[in-house]
C-alpha cells in the first residue's frame, strides 16, 4: 500500500480488495526514540493506522517492518489488528525466538525479511525447531521507496530457500510486475508485493490477476 493515496487510505484497501487483491502488504518505517538514525531512510506509517484500518477491512494486513526494534512493536501491532507480522533478520539475531512466541501469541503469522545485501543463509535457523518464522520475505530491492528497479539477482536466494523448504511461503517484494513476475514465479517465490506496477496501472485488476496467473502457472499461491 506504500504506493497508496494515503489520505484515502481505506478506500484504496477496498479498491485492490475489489481488484483481486488477497493481501494488503503495509510498509511500516516508523522507527522512533533512534540515537543513531533509522533502520531505513524513510517514513510512513504505524500501528494506530492499522488500528483504523482493520476497522474497514477484513483483509490480511500483511506488515513489513523495517524498524530497528521489532519487538518494541509487537504488542502495538496485535492489539492494531495486523495479520502478518515480518521483521528484518538484520536486526533480530540474538532475539528472533522471542519475537516469533510474542508475534504468535499476538494471534499475528510470523515471517522474518532480509535486504539484499544479507546472504540467504542468515535466515535458515529461522526456518529451523520448534517455533519457525513462516514466510520469509526477500526484498528485490534496497528497502524503503517503492517504484525502484527489481534486483534479479535476488532470485538465487529464492530458488534456493524453494530448494530446501517446498512448502515454504516465500514473499518478493520490490518491482514486482507484468516484465519481472515471471522470473520471480520461476525461481518459487508465491507471495508477490506489487505496488508501483499495480497502482499506476490503468487496469489494476488486470495487473493482479496477471501476476497470481504466472504464480499459478509455476506453482500454488500463498
Ligand atoms: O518495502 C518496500 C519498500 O521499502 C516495498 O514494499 C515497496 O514498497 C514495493 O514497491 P514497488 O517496488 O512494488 O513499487
Amino acid at each position: 500500500m506504500l504506493s497508496s493515496d494515503f489520505a484515502n487510505l481505506a478506500s484504496e484497501a477496498e479498491r485492490m480488495v475489489s481488484f483481486g487483491a488477497d493481501w494488503l502488504h503495509m510498509d511500516i518505517m516508523i522507527d522512533v526514540n533512534m540515537q543513531d538514525g533509522h533502520f531505513v531512510p524513510n517514513l510512513t506509517i504505524g500501528a494506530p493506522v492499522i488500528e483504523s484500518l482493520r476497522k474497514h477491512t477484513k483483509a490480511y494486513l500483511d506488515c513489513h517492518l523495517m524498524v530497528t526494534n521489532p519487538l518494541d512493536y509487537v504488542d502495538q501491532f496485535g492489539k492494531a489488528g495486523a495479520s502478518g507480522f515480518t521483521f528484518h533478520v538484520e536486526v533480530s539475531k540474538d532475539n528472533w525466538q522471542e519475537l516469533v512466541k510474542k508475534i504468535k501469541s499476538n494471534g499475528m503469522r510470523p515471517g522474518v525479511a532480509l535486504k539484499p545485501g544479507t546472504p540467504i543463509e542468515e535466515v535458515f535457523p529461522l526456518l529451523e525447531g520448534e517455533n519457525p518464522v513462516e514466510m520469509v520475505l526477500v526484498m528485490t530491492v534496497e528497502p524503503g521507496f517503492g517504484g525502484q528497479k527489481f534486483m534479479p539477482d535476488m532470485m538465487n536466494k529464492v530458488r534456493t530457500l524453494r530448494e530446501k523448504y517446498p512448502t515454504l511461503d516465500i514473499e518478493v517484494d520490490g518491482g514486482l510486475g507484468p516484465s519481472t513476475i515471471d522470473t520471480a514465479a520461476a525461481a518459487g517465490a508465491n507471495c508477490i508485493v506489487a505496488g508501483s506496477s499495480v497502482f499506476g496501472a490503468p487496469e489494476s485488476a488486470q495487473v493482479i490477476s496477471l501476476l497470481r496467473t504466472s504464480v499459478n502457472k509455476a506453482q500454488k499461491t500463498c
